[in-house]
């Protein structure tokens, strides 16, 4: 059985003569987030749309929760998504408790589990005041309470951390850690990479309406290539050298803040690396630093040659 909450075959989009989106498949299980990255204009809001059915594709064919998402009868179980949009706006003269009870009515909840996820964003306090008087991060919040709200199989949310303060995000990112646990598939769309890493099972990379990229961060580090930091104390340059000799071919030294020796290593010499400098009785400290989600997302979007996917390579050669 295909459990896939969201399946894409071949979907492209084009508006008018933009082609936003070139022929995409994948697809997203219960329980696994995806997170969205690509410059301005890349084709994420149009990806997000096409899910939400929002938009119609030009071709190919879009399934969420195993249906066309603007069939006939769409909206009973498109009440089973929760959506962020970029700019969450609201009837200012409302309360944040009337709307949230006004989205609960729309999606068939009761006005107590509105109620209840006011609490959950830490909005309970100012349950009563307009929207009008309340901060961008509380606008924000009170947005992430109408996109959790019906406990939702799929969570799409576009730019879900803009605004809020570092505790507010990590509340978020347990909420999205927890709805994930309960068999929610989540698409998190974000330009702020740093924090995002933890949450998300698998990356998706676009840029000009492409795939560049598609993987676990493990995959894509693989992929890529990309060198480790390693950041040594204890240990003089010259005695690292003669001592990984064979290992730093394609080094690079690099300038350290705490004065440790500081340089990069290859994928495959990094275990051969760390054996060797922890043999050293007089190494005091030793950190390494994997490529990052940003280092890949850069790495990518600047050409990706040195660990190209086929999907970039087929890019390169349609260019
Ligand atoms: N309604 C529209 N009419 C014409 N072109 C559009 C429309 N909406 C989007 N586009 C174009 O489609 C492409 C993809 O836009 P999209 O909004 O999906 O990008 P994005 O990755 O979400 O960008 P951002 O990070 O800035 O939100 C862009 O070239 C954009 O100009």
């Amino acid at each position: 059985m295909n459990d896939a909450v969201v399946e894409l075959q071949q979907v492209s989009k084009y508006y008018r003569s933009v082609q936003a989106l070139h022929p995409l498949t994948f697809s997203l299980p219960a329980g696994e987030a995806l997170g969205l990255f690509g410059h301005n204009g890349a084709g994420k809001s149009t990806l997000m749309k096409l899910i939400l059915g929002v938009l119609a594709p030009t071709s190919g064919q879009v399934l969420a929760l195993g249906h066309c998402p603007r069939s006939n009868g769409a909206h009973e179980y498109r009440r089973q998504f929760g959506y962020l949009p970029e700019n969450v706006s609201f009837y200012d003269q409302l309360t944040g408790r009337e709307v949230l009870h006004y989205f609960a009515k729309l999606k068939g909840h009761t006005k107590g589990h509105a109620d209840s996820l006011l609490d959950e964003v830490n909005l309970a306090h100012a349950a009563d005041r307009q929207v009008k008087t309340y901060s961008k991060g509380m606008r924000q919040r009170l947005g992430l309470a109408q996109a959790f709200l019906g406990s939702p199989k799929l969570l799409i949310l576009d730019e879900p951390t803009v605004g809020l303060d570092p505790v507010a995000t990590r509340e978020f990112y347990q909420t999205v850690d927890r709805l994930k646990t309960s068999g929610c598939a989540v698409i998190l769309c974000s330009h702020v990479l740093p924090g995002i890493e933890g949450h998300i099972d698998r990356a998706m990379i676009l840029s000009k309406g492409r795939k560049l990229a598609l993987g676990t961060l493990d995959e894509l580090r693989a992929e890529a290539a990309l060198p480790t930091e390693v950041m040594v104390s204890g240990v003089s340059q010259s005695e690292i050298k003669s001592l990984l000799n064979g290992h730093l071919k394609d080094s690079t030294w690099l300038a350290d803040s705490e004065g440790r020796e500081r340089f990069t290593v290859t994928a495959d010499h990094k275990l051969d690396v760390m054996k060797r400098l922890l043999a050293q009785e007089q190494v005091q400290d030793l950190q390494l630093k994997q490529p990052s989600l940003e280092d890949l997302y850069h790495f990518y979007l600047s050409g990706g040659v040195a660990g190209m996917t086929s999907d970039v390579a087929m890019a390169e050669v349609e260019r």
